[in-house]
């Protein structure tokens, strides 16, 4: 290996010197989640294209993006192996090739397997027990062998089966009109195959679809709020468009809220500036020219979007919140959608973007009609990434005030 370190086509990409020796720094970095501000100085320093570890390039530029995504539309990477629930057990995450897996109809489900209380009952506990599946895949994606020592806490903990269970009970009663959802897709997928699709792959599944699909949605809603608050002029706007669509007694449904041109252009600004698009590491099968170097087979070649999605020679002022770039040109440019990537691109990108977009507009819409939202002062913006960004004080504040009923 000492050889692969000093000679051969990866040694010509750029990037510090002990990457050619080791992946341990860039491991610890990523199951630290601080791996976001690492990168910032990586390409700042050595530009696009970054290797990080002997066989791990890091590539930032748009052209070098989609050519792994979407013209070569890589594998993914062997890392996902390690990132089955069950070591050994399938799973549509996980898989590595090239989808016919979307054949999984999301977008006919209108939710996740009903509410489960968690902003009434205000439960940390949930969250905890997502974002501890979220770490854990951290770590055994670096360090697979891990799982395999005794003990060793495995993704699963109790209180995940325990919700599970729950979720698979509710379907249990008889009588019940079958709902439309993702919980009774993976169901009936179970139901039609037993052998193909066994148990434990749906039990699998739906565990995954409950972690995707929760904490991405829920971390790019405060993402796209913080934004809000602390741009209240763009807030106004925003306040405005709504009022102007909607009378007070209007219902506000998925239905009536896909043509609001200035809460899309809110959402899709504050995807850009604060998703942090995870799971994308893919691997050449052969050797494979990408921004400008001969990447040779068995690499994992890893987009790294946020660099794209601030990248000031793309975006116009790209640190800062302008949702008008999305409603025409602006300083000569029009904003595309395609270099946001927030929801990847390609035969495996998110399954569920179209599901979260209607989520995000539903709760954005109702809780900017319902409430005044304000900025409480004094917060850190200091986030960790693990498959999806936090704060790193656990949370970010909104004030809330319920409006008048008036407000005309
Ligand atoms: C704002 C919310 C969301 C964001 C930012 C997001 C982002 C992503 C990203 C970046 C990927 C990785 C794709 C890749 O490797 O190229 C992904 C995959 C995936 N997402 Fe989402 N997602 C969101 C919501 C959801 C929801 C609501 C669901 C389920 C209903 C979901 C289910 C999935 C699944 C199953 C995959 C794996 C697809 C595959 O491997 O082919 N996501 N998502």
């Amino acid at each position: 290996s000492l050889m692969l370190a000093f000679t051969g086509p990866l040694s010509k990409i750029p990037g510090p010197f002990v990457s050619k020796l080791t992946r341990f720094p860039w491991a610890l970095e990523s199951i630290q989640g601080k791996h976001m501000n690492f990168t910032h100085r990586l390409f700042q320093r050595y530009g696009d294209i970054v290797r990080v570890a002997p066989t791990t390039v890091l590539i930032a530029d748009k052209a070098g993006i989609q050519k792994i995504l979407v013209e070569e539309d890589l594998v993914k990477a062997p890392f996902f192996d390690a990132l089955r629930l069950h070591p050994g057990n399938p799973m549509l995450v996980t898989e590595r090739n090239k989808a016919s897996h979307k054949s999984t109809d999301v977008m006919s489900a209108t939710s996740l397997g009903g509410s489960s209380h968690l902003v009434t009952s205000n439960d940390t506990k949930l969250k905890k027990t997502f974002v501890s599946i979220l770490v854990k895949a951290a770590i055994n994606g670096q360090f697979p062998y891990l799982r395999y020592i005794p003990f060793w806490p495995q993704p699963i903990s109790a209180e995940m089966n325990r919700l599970l269970e729950n979720v698979l009970k509710k379907r249990d009663i008889a009588g019940q009109p079958a709902k439309r959802d993702i919980v009774q897709i993976i169901l009936d997928a179970h139901q039609t195959d037993p052998v193909g699709f066994p148990e434990i792959r749906m039990r699998d599944e739906i565990t995954m679809f409950m972690v995707a699909g929760s904490e991405t949605t829920s971390a790019s809603t405060t993402a796209i709020l913080l934004h809000l608050v602390n741009n209240p002029a763009k807030l106004k706007l925003l306040e405005e468009e709504i009022e102007s669509k909607f009378s007070e007694n209007d219902e506000i449904t998925f239905a009536k809220l896909h043509d609001l041109p200035y809460l899309n252009a809110v959402i899709w600004e504050g995807l850009r500036l604060m998703t942090a698009p995870a799971g994308l590491l893919r691997y050449t099968e052969k050797p494979t020219i990408i921004s400008g170097y001969e990447i040779p087979s068995n690499t994992i070649v890893q987009p790294w979007p946020m660099a794209l999605m601030k990248d000031p020679r793309i975006w116009p002022d790209a640190d800062s919140f302008i949702p008008e770039r999305w409603l025409g040109v602006y300083k000569g440019v029009e904003a595309n959608r395609s270099d946001v990537l927030a929801f990847s691109a390609g035969s495996r990108n998110c399954i569920g973007w179209q599901f979260a977009m209607r989520e995000m507009r539903l709760i954005l819409a109702r809780l900017v009609r319902r409430y005044e939202l304000s900025l409480v002062e004094g917060q850190s913006h200091e986030r960790r990434y693990h498959s999806t960004p936090w704060f790193v004080q656990g949370f970010y504040k909104v004030g809330i005030k319920q409006r008048q009923p008036s407000h005309a």
